[in-house]
């Protein structure tokens, strides 16, 4: 992770004079979308990136023991030994982080530890995904998830407060959060498909990084609009704007809904494009995700091998 965000006052006059102009913000959105990705022969070095910035996630009623050992190894070698090796690729690759529920937090510890890995363990936290329960159970459930192992935690933002205008009292409940994750990093969840206008969004977005965030998160994957590139481009220029009047550069997390290697090429060149290539790291750019790495993989299989075998799939006679 780059230097820690310390966070600053609260500064409501910055905050009530935002404005969003939309359709400049949908214009870009679709100008990047329009953007060549990778040429075919960078391909694959892209996607590599990608993975080493996912945030390996599951988050179901169903997870169990097993299911998060699963997850875990799939975070330690997410691509076939034989593939990175045909790509000269000799160190480690692994996922940033893997990402589960606080009661599933020390199932993954103690996975990772016994196989001696430093993948942190990153556990959504604050009553994810609606945040609708009371303040000192949300306080407690980060600190619970600390106390398990979790060196990331991704809070939810309290969406009544931003929705009626409470922009102080969400500042101090996110400092409170910040508080209580100690030393783990915090990655806060503005759940954008549920804050009604691009201008609550850049909002929510300095609050977030004023209380301490060290990245700003799109969504939880739960709402019925997830991250979109024209939020991403909103929550960017925040952070951009941040890091101008601070110095300090706060990450960036797309997820929810993103399934594609095709797709993840997009979001790294939004990123490239709108916060430069320092941000294209795992320090200050994750994609959280559960169901995006079988894609990539097959596609770095087929860039490798020339074949479109489906990668992991049995063959067809
Ligand atoms: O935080 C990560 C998201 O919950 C993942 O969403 P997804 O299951 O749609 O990939």
């Amino acid at each position: 992770m780059s230097a820690r965000n310390p966070g600053t006052k609260f500064d409501l006059e910055h905050i009530s004079k935002v404005r969003v102009n939309t359709q400049a913000v949908l214009k870009r959105a679709q100008h990047i979308q329009g953007q060549k990705i990778p040429t075919k022969q960078w391909q694959a070095a892209w996607l590599l990136k990608a993975v080493t910035c996912i945030d390996l996630t599951t988050l179901a009623g169903d997870d169990t023991p097993s299911n998060i050992h699963r997850l875990c190894l799939k975070a330690i070698q997410p691509v076939e030994h034989n593939l990175l090796k045909k790509m000269d690729m000799q160190d480690k690759v692994t996922t940033a982080a893997v990402c589960v529920y606080p009661s599933r937090v020390a199932d993954a510890a103690i996975l990772l530890e016994a196989a001696n890995s430093n993948i942190p363990v990153a556990s959504v936290a604050t009553g994810f995904p609606a945040g609708q329960t009371p303040l000192e159970t949300r306080l407690q459930e980060v600190r619970m998830a600390v106390a398990d192992g979790a060196t990331e935690i991704d809070i939810v933002i309290n969406r009544t407060l931003a929705l009626t205008g409470q922009w102080e009292a969400m500042f101090d409940e996110i400092c409170q959060f910040r508080m209580a994750c100690g030393n783990a990093h915090m990655k806060t969840i503005l759940a954008v498909g549920e804050l009604g206008t691009f201008t609550n969004v850049y909002k929510a977005s300095m609050v977030a990084m004023m209380a301490g965030s060290d990245f700003i998160k799109t969504s939880t994957g739960k709402e019925a609009v997830n991250a979109t590139y024209s939020v991403a481009i909103v929550m960017a220029r925040a952070i951009r704007s941040y890091y101008l009047s601070t110095g300090y550069k706060v990450g960036f997390k797309p997820a929810g809904g993103i399934r594609t290697a095709q797709e993840a090429l997009v979001w790294l060149t939004l990123i490239k494009e709108e916060l430069g290539n320092d941000w294209l790291c795992p320090h200050l750019f994750r994609l959280g995700a559960s169901s995006l790495l079988t894609d990539i993989e097959r596609q770095i299989y087929h860039h490798v091998t020339g074949h479109y075998a489906a990668y992991n799939e049995l063959p067809m006679a």
